[in-house]
């Protein structure tokens, strides 16, 4: 899958047409009626019986959809009102033609102060279609503030689909987006606000776009806005524009095939203390299924009973201090570290954690360990290119304050900012590999390569909002650092597996499921 900006979108759709493979108004008639498809796909209820559909239309080329799709529902039997943003003069293009073509059929209506909304209740629409900004859509909105509804009440998500009014319960117009939904930034997945300041948001039951997804689908509160999304083919050729988004890693990558255990690597997690050793427990245990050869849990002498009666085929060793922690460090089979999950942040782990890094092999730095490097600028120094650092958006606002507050803003004027510029920006302040955790998980390195893993959607793995996945996913990474992959590699290939073994989990998921998962993943690539 991969994920277009709207600059790319355009870039394709313009060389369509100008190789004269296709004309803009075949586009725009091809997308409307891959829309109505869409809808009687997606709700096979509403082929039959007469049905009513209110299209929201704007002044650019989303609209010239909304035309299209409100002149074929029409042709359909449904009732169809068409109400226009701003003046119909100004629908100029393809779109224009499309609202003439409309105007042969029916009237439209203004979408100003004067305008209810659609009702909900009696003679309420079955299907209210957002046609009014699509990738167009680059600065604040302008227009809605003085409308008297907002869409994003009309997704309520009552499991009934049902909403009372007066002694009724009526159904609730499904709202359809087109490209999307109307505030939605498609690059960024951030939202346009309101010129006037004003808050409501544009959100959908379905969004259905045109040839391929776009950032802003995937991105940010994306997903949230655009309920379920449709993908509809409109003739454009495949090409390999887009950023794609993260497979299954090669089986070459993740498969055991020869060799002795320290063929396969020896990783070193540091645990924290007494009562504290979980976290640290599920990465190594996470590190070993994903195939290190060896693993050892690092820990204070006082925790070893505790650690030792948790632990079988993961080896214990006790680090009493710094200088303690180089002696086990200068064996160079070991092949990677990891430490933060549970690790603590006093100046004793903050020495600890100096040693790690002077040690200057693979890394990963999670949790605990970015707290302490986000307050001393010496340790921060000492990151260097062969780490890994897994932030959420917590941790990340710690460590990278001012990049943190661009992607906390809301889309603006021109170009927004999103998690893959933030992740790139880190990793290239940072000099060393940046995994910004989310839904959609963002890897970047210092080089400027990047990749996204999407667990959205049909991949949506929302049972990973649980304590203590981050230390499994930091400890897939040491695993496969461990085995020799690269800082980038090793992110990519966990974050994948992490959320396919949770997506096979389903409900219920708890950390603890997840490294014992992996070896049916692997299986599944063949390892
Ligand atoms: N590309 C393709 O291959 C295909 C594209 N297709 C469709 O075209 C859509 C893109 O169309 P688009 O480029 O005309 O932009 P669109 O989203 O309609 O918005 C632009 C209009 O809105 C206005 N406007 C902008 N911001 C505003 C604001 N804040 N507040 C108020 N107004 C604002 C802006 O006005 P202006 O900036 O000129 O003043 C302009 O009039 C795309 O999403 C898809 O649906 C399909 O037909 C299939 C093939
Ligand atoms: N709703 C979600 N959808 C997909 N992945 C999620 C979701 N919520 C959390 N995750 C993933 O779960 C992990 C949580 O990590 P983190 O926030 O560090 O938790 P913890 O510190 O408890 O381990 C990350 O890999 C993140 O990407
Ligand atoms: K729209």
């Amino acid at each position: 899958m991969r994920l277009l900006t709207a600059a790319e979108m355009r870039e394709i759709e313009m060389a369509a047409m100008e190789s004269g493979s296709m004309s803009g108004i075949e586009l725009m008639e091809r997308a409307g009626a891959g829309v109505v498809d869409a809808i009687l796909e997606e709700w096979p209820e509403l082929r039959h019986g007469r049905r009513r559909a209110v299209v929201l239309c704007g002044p650019g080329n989303n609209g010239g959809d909304g035309f299209v799709v409100a002149r074929l529902l029409s042709g359909c039997r449904w009732d169809v009102e068409v109400r226009l943003l701003g003046d119909p003069e100004s629908v100029t293009g393809d779109a224009r033609a499309n609202l003439d073509r409309w105007l042969r059929i029916d009237a439209i209506q203004p979408l100003d102060a004067s305008y209810d909304g659609p009702v909900c209740g009696e003679g309420a629409a079955d299907i209210v279609v957002d046609a009014l900004f699509g990738i167009g859509l680059s600065r604040p909105l302008e227009g809605l503030e003085t409308l008297a509804f907002n869409l994003e009440d009309f997704v309520d998500l009552s499991p009934d689909g049902l909403r009372p009014v007066g002694n009724f319960k009526w159904p609730i117009p499904k709202v359809v987006a087109l490209d999307v939904p109307s505030s939605l930034c498609a690059d960024s997945g951030k939202v346009f606000p309101h010129a006037s300041g004003a808050a409501s948001r544009f959100r959908a039951h379905l969004t259905v776009t045109f040839h391929k997804l776009k950032r802003g689908h995937v991105l940010g509160v994306g997903p949230e806005l655009c309920g379920r999304v449709r993908i509809v083919d409109i003739g454009l050729a495949d090409t390999d524009a887009g950023l794609p988004t993260l497979g299954p890693p090669a089986r070459g990558a993740v498969a055991k095939v020869e060799g002795h255990k320290y063929d396969h690597g020896h990783a070193f997690v540091l645990s924290g203390g007494v009562g504290k050793g979980g976290a640290a427990r599920m990465a190594a245990r996470a590190a070993l299924r994903v195939g290190a050869g060896l693993v050892t849990l690092g820990c204070e002498p006082a925790a070893l009973t505790e650690n030792a009666a948790q632990l079988n085929a993961i080896m214990l060793r006790a680090v009493t201090d710094a200088t303690d922690l180089e002696q086990v460090l200068a064996d160079m089979r070991i092949t990677a570290l990891g430490l933060g999950p549970g690790l603590g942040l006093t100046d004793h782990e903050a020495a600890l954690l100096r040693v790690m890094l002077d040690a200057g092999r693979p890394t990963v730095l999670d949790a605990d360990a970015l707290s302490l490097i986000a307050r001393d600028d010496d340790l921060r120094a000492q990151v260097h290119k062969r780490c890994v650092l897994t932030p959420h958006r917590g941790e990340f606002a710690r460590l990278f304050p001012d990049i943190s507050e661009r992607l906390d803003a809301p889309a603006g004027e021109g170009a927004t900012y999103s998690e893959i510029d933030a992740a790139r920006d880190a990793a290239s302040e940072i000099g060393a590999t940046v995994l910004l955790k989310g839904p959609a998980t963002v890897i970047a390195t210092p080089t400027g390569r990047v990749a996204i893993n999407a667990a959205v959607y049909g991949h949506a793995v929302p049972w990973l909002a649980t304590a203590g996945a981050g230390d499994v996913l930091s400890g897939l990474i040491v695993g496969l650092l461990a085995r020799d992959l690269s800082p980038f590699d090793a992110a990519c290939d966990a974050a994948w597996l992490h959320a396919e073994a949770a997506h096979r989990f389903g409900a219920g998921l708890i950390a603890e499921d997840l490294p014992d998962l992996i070896p049916g993943v692997l299986a599944s690539l063949g390892a």
